[in-house]
C-alpha cells in the first residue's frame, strides 16, 4: 500500500465531491502523517511478522495521535461546509412555511441522451410552470419551451423544489361517475406511466379530481382513504379504447359478423373500423329495441348495454339522500321470465297496498265485460301503443309511473333488460333489482305445486351484462323468504344514502 498525502494551496476548502480523493490537511497534520508513513516504510523494508507489524502500528502513540487530529479536521471542514453557500445560488427558503411542510429538495438528474420522461405543469390561476433556479428560470416560457430545453440539455440538471406556499386553488368541479368498462393500466400500452395508473372495474364508483387533461384524467376509488389519485383514461380515450374492445365482444349477440380481425390491431382506428363499428352498434341497438320473443336471447345477452357504454363509460352520478317531502324511487324488478318476478310484485303489493302500487300497464286487447278502463289497463289502439312503447317499458308508459309517485305510493314495475336504462334517471332514480332463480334442485322444490317446467327455467341464457346497474340482487327461492328479502331492500332504499343518475 502506498499513501502519500496531498497538499493544496487552499487546505480549509473542502469540496464535498472530492472527499474521497483529496485530503487536505494542516501543517502539524501533515508532519506526524509522513513520520507514519516513514515508519510504515521502515517497517517492510525488515520483513517482519505481519500481524506483529499491524499490532504495534495500531498501538503506535503517533497514530493514535494521528486519528484524533484527523477527526477533528474531518468536523471542522464539515462545519466550514455546512456553513459555505455553493453555486448556483438558490433563492430563500419562503419563511411562511407551514410547520408540517415538506422541506424543500435540491433534485439531481443526470441525463445522458435518452428521453427524460417528465410532466411539466402550469398553475391554472398564476401562469407558473415550476420553479428553477437561475442560470435556467421557466418564468415567462411555454411549457413546449421547457420541454425543449430539458430534451436539448445534457449532464447533471438540478431542480429546486420548493414546497407550495399557498394550497393550490382547483377550479375543476369534482365529478363522481359510475364505471361501465374495465380498465387495467398495466395492460394499456398508451399510458404515459403503468405505476402512476389506477385499474377499475365496471359498476365501480370514482371520484374524479383532475380533467385537465384531455387524454388523463386523475382519480379515486370510492370509497377510498386514500390520499393519492390515480390516472384514468378520459371519456374520450376510454370511448376510443372500448370501441375496439366491443367489437370483440359483440359476434356473441350480432349472427354473422363481418367485420375483419384486422380491425382489432392496436389503437389506430381506421375509418372502416369506425364505419363497422357503427353498423354493429346500429344492429345492436336495433335488436335491443326490438319486441319479437325471437330476440329474446340476443338482446337479453347484450341488453343494449354495449351501445351505453361506449357511450358514455363514466356516467355522473350524485349522492342522494331522500327527504320527506320527495317523490320515492322507483322499484324496479328485473329477471328471467318464469322465475317468479310478476309473483314478487303482486304480492309486496298486497302485503302493503297503502303503500305500494303497480303502474297501470296499456294493452291493445278489447276491455272485457268486468274490466275497468285505466284500472287493471290502459285500453288503447295498436298505433298509440307502438309510438308510446318506443324505447320505453313496453306496456308501462311514464306517465302511468308518474301517476303513482305522484300520489305519494311507492311504484312497483317489473321491466325486461333492455329498458333499464330508460328507467335510470335523475328524475325516477329506479331502483334496481335483479331476482335470480335458486339451483335446479331448489326450484323443483319450491315450484313443485306450479304448471311450470322448472328445468326451462334454470337453464335460462339470461346474461344481462350491465350488473353494475343492480342495487340488489336477491335469489327467488322460498315465496315467504323472498317477500320479506324484498320488503327490506326496498325500505332501504327510500332511506339510506345512494348514488343515484346525475342526469
Ligand atoms: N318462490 C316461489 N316459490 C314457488 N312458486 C313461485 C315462486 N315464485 C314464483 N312462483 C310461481 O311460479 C310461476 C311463475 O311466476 P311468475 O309468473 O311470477 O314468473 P315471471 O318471472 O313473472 O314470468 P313471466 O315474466 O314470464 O310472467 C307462478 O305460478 C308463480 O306463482
Amino acid at each position: 500500500m502506498h499513501f502519500s498525502p496531498v497538499c493544496c494551496d487552499n487546505p480549509m476548502v473542502v469540496h464535498l465531491y472530492d472527499l474521497r480523493f483529496c485530503c487536505c490537511f494542516p501543517p502539524g497534520l501533515r508532519q506526524i502523517l509522513s513520520d507514519v508513513v516513514e515508519e510504515v516504510k521502515h517497517s517492510i523494508n525488515k520483513e517482519i511478522n505481519g500481524a506483529k507489524l499491524l499490532n504495534s502500528l495500531l498501538n503506535a502513540p503517533r497514530l493514535k495521535s494521528l486519528l484524533q487530529v484527523s477527526l477533528g479536521a474531518l468536523t471542522s471542514a464539515h462545519d466550514t461546509v455546512a456553513q459555505k453557500d455553493y453555486d448556483p445560488v438558490l433563492p430563500p427558503i419562503p419563511d411562511n412555511l407551514a410547520d408540517d411542510e415538506e422541506a424543500m429538495r435540491i433534485v439531481c438528474l443526470v441525463k445522458n441522451k435518452q428521453q427524460l420522461g417528465a410532466t411539466i405543469k402550469r398553475n391554472g390561476i398564476t401562469g407558473e410552470i415550476f420553479g428553477t433556479d437561475d442560470p435556467w428560470r421557466t418564468d415567462g416560457l411555454e411549457p413546449e419551451q421547457v420541454i425543449e430545453t430539458l430534451a436539448r440539455s445534457q449532464g447533471t440538471l438540478v431542480f429546486k423544489v420548493v414546497p407550495i406556499t399557498d394550497k393550490p386553488v382547483s377550479n375543476q368541479t369534482i365529478l363522481y361517475v359510475l364505471v361501465m368498462a374495465d380498465y387495467s393500466p398495466q395492460q394499456d400500452p398508451a399510458i404515459p406511466c403503468a405505476e402512476a395508473g389506477m385499474d377499475f372495474r365496471k359498476g365501480d364508483l370514482l371520484e374524479i379530481v383532475d380533467q385537465s387533461d384531455t387524454l388523463w384524467w386523475q382519480a379515486k376509488k370510492l370509497p377510498s382513504t386514500s390520499a393519492c389519485a390515480g390516472l384514468i383514461p378520459s371519456t374520450n380515450l376510454l370511448r376510443r379504447k372500448e370501441r375496439v374492445l366491443v367489437v370483440s365482444a359483440l359476434p356473441a349477440c350480432i349472427k354473422p359478423c363481418e367485420l375483419h380481425s384486422g380491425f382489432f390491431l392496436g389503437f389506430g382506428l381506421s375509418r372502416e373500423f369506425f364505419l363497422a363499428t357503427r353498423r354493429v352498434l346500429r344492429l345492436c341497438r336495433r335488436q335491443s329495441l326490438s319486441t319479437g320473443s325471437s330476440q329474446q336471447s340476443c338482446y337479453t345477452r347484450c341488453s343494449g348495454s354495449c351501445y351505453s357504454a361506449l357511450n358514455n363509460p363514466y356516467e355522473e352520478v350524485v349522492r342522494y339522500q331522500c327527504n320527506p317531502q320527495d317523490k320515492h324511487r322507483l322499484v324496479t324488478l328485473v329477471g328471467p321470465s318464469g322465475i317468479g318476478v310478476s309473483e314478487l310484485r303482486r304480492r309486496l303489493i298486497e302485503i302493503n297496498p297503502v303503500t305500494f302500487q303497480g303502474a297501470v300497464p296499456h294493452t291493445t286487447r278489447a276491455a272485457k265485460s268486468h274490466e275497468e278502463s285505466d284500472k287493471e289497463y290502459h285500453f288503447i289502439n295498436r298505433e298509440l301503443f307502438e309510438n308510446m312503447y318506443k324505447g320505453h317499458f313496453y306496456s308501462t308508459s311514464f306517465d302511468a309511473v308518474k301517476d303513482v309517485l305522484n300520489s305519494g305510493r311507492i311504484c312497483v314495475i317489473e321491466i325486461e333488460p333492455h329498458a333499464i336504462q330508460s328507467v335510470r334517471t335523475h328524475e325516477l332514480k329506479a331502483y334496481i333489482i335483479y331476482v335470480k332463480p335458486p339451483t335446479a334442485e331448489q326450484m323443483k322444490e319450491t315450484r313443485k305445486d306450479t304448471q311450470i317446467a322448472t328445468n326451462d327455467y334454470v337453464n335460462i341464457p339470461f346474461k344481462v351484462s350491465p350488473l353494475m346497474f343492480f342495487e340488489n340482487v336477491m335469489v327467488n327461492d322460498r315465496l315467504q323468504d323472498s317477500c320479506v328479502q324484498l320488503l327490506r331492500a326496498v325500505r332501504w332504499a327510500q332511506g339510506e344514502t345512494q348514488w343515484v343518475p346525475a342526469n
